[in-house]
């Protein structure tokens, strides 16, 4: 196993805000902690990787237990978390001193990243007529610049273990993009992430192995193929040129929702639905569209936490 988290706990006074939670990722990829707001996923992942202290439990990573001289260790924070009033430069070597980078490659490094994320103009501020325009400060840019800037703070070191809270809040559609492609080039460089997320489908494209979080503790956990196939796939859409949601009751099936020309229905297994469509064409019933999947994460996320997150 490279990351082991074994029963950890957190307390704020009398509230357990993180109750015995253990997971563990053998291999790279990204692994996703998700839940409802207030599960606990940020305290987690802050004790995780040793910002927090925590009431119990370990985090082992590669066997020792996980700090900043076994671990190289990178970390996307949810919130924004750049100092206001110093130049954009200065924080970023900053970071990488802290890391133990040396300033050359921290340079070469800024320098990569600062193209790739389109920010050249912020941390190298132009020449005009000559003269240097006085470097951005933190507060001067936009929420996602900013958002660049700790991504940039965060892959630095080139960390091995990188911990992404919620990377992809509050970016437009480019720039979101711009993010997935570099999650997905650290995930082909072999690297290890953890990401928390709200958006069911980035975690669907990206994540193996998920962890679901509910007031503090681990309500579901596990393979997400796997989690997917145990529901069976009871889930079929039909579209149709004619108006069938009666046909569709009569023949016993529940309709879920209907959005124009499509029923979503949920069936008892494969056997209903194969009975249905060799009845449907039986029939001559113009069909459009036959689909029978698994429940979305989106549906299992609801199913397991949907009644319960509120925050105690
Ligand atoms: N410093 C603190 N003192 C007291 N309670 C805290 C503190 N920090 C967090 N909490 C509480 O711990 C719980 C978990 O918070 P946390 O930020 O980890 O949730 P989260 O799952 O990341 O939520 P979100 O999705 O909204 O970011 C919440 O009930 C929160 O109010």
């Amino acid at each position: 196993m490279s990351l082991i988290v074994k029963n950890i706990t957190k307390k704020y006074g009398d509230k357990v805000v993180v109750e015995d939670l253990s997971f563990s990722i053998e291999n790279p990829g990204v692994y996703a902690l998700l839940g409802t707001n207030g599960a606990g996923k940020t305290t987690s992942l802050r004790i995780i990787l040793g910002m927090l202290s925590k009431d119990g439990g370990d985090v082992l990573w590669k066997g020792k237990t996980l700090d900043t001289v076994n671990a190289n260790v990178g970390y996307l924070a949810e919130e924004r978390g750049l100092y206001p009033k110093y130049s954009l430069l200065d924080q970023l070597l900053y970071f990488a001193k802290l890391r133990n980078v040396p300033k050359k490659t921290a340079m070469s490094r800024i320098e990569y990243w600062s193209d790739r994320l389109s920010v050249n103009e912020y941390i190298f501020p132009p020449k005009v007529k000559g003269k240097t325009v006085k470097a951005n400060k933190a507060d001067q840019l936009s929420k996602g610049n900013q958002q660049k800037i700790q991504l940039m703070a965060a892959l630095i070191s080139d960390p091995e273990l990188i911990i992404l809270d919620e990377p992809l809040s509050g970016l437009d559609p480019v720039n979101t993009e711009l993010f997935k492609g570099i999650i997905r080039e650290e995930i082909a460089k072999d690297k290890f992430l953890i990401m928390s997320s709200h958006q069911m489908p980035v975690i669907e494209e990206f994540c193996s192995d998920i962890t679901i979080m509910n007031r503090g503790k681990a309500v579901l956990q596990g393979n997400l193929n796997e989690i997917k196939k145990s529901y069976g796939r009871v889930n079929l859409f039909v579209k149709s040129d004619v108006e069938i949601a009666s046909y569709i009751e009569n023949f016993g099936i529940q309709i879920t929702n209907k959005t124009p020309g499509e029923y979503q229905l949920k069936v008892l297994g494969e056997e209903q639905a194969m009975a249905f469509l060799t009845k449907l064409i039986q029939d001559k019933i113009p069909i459009v569209k036959f689909e029978l999947r698994e429940p979305s994460l989106h549906e299992i996320f609801i199913e397991k936490v949907g009644d319960t997150h509120d925050e105690k």
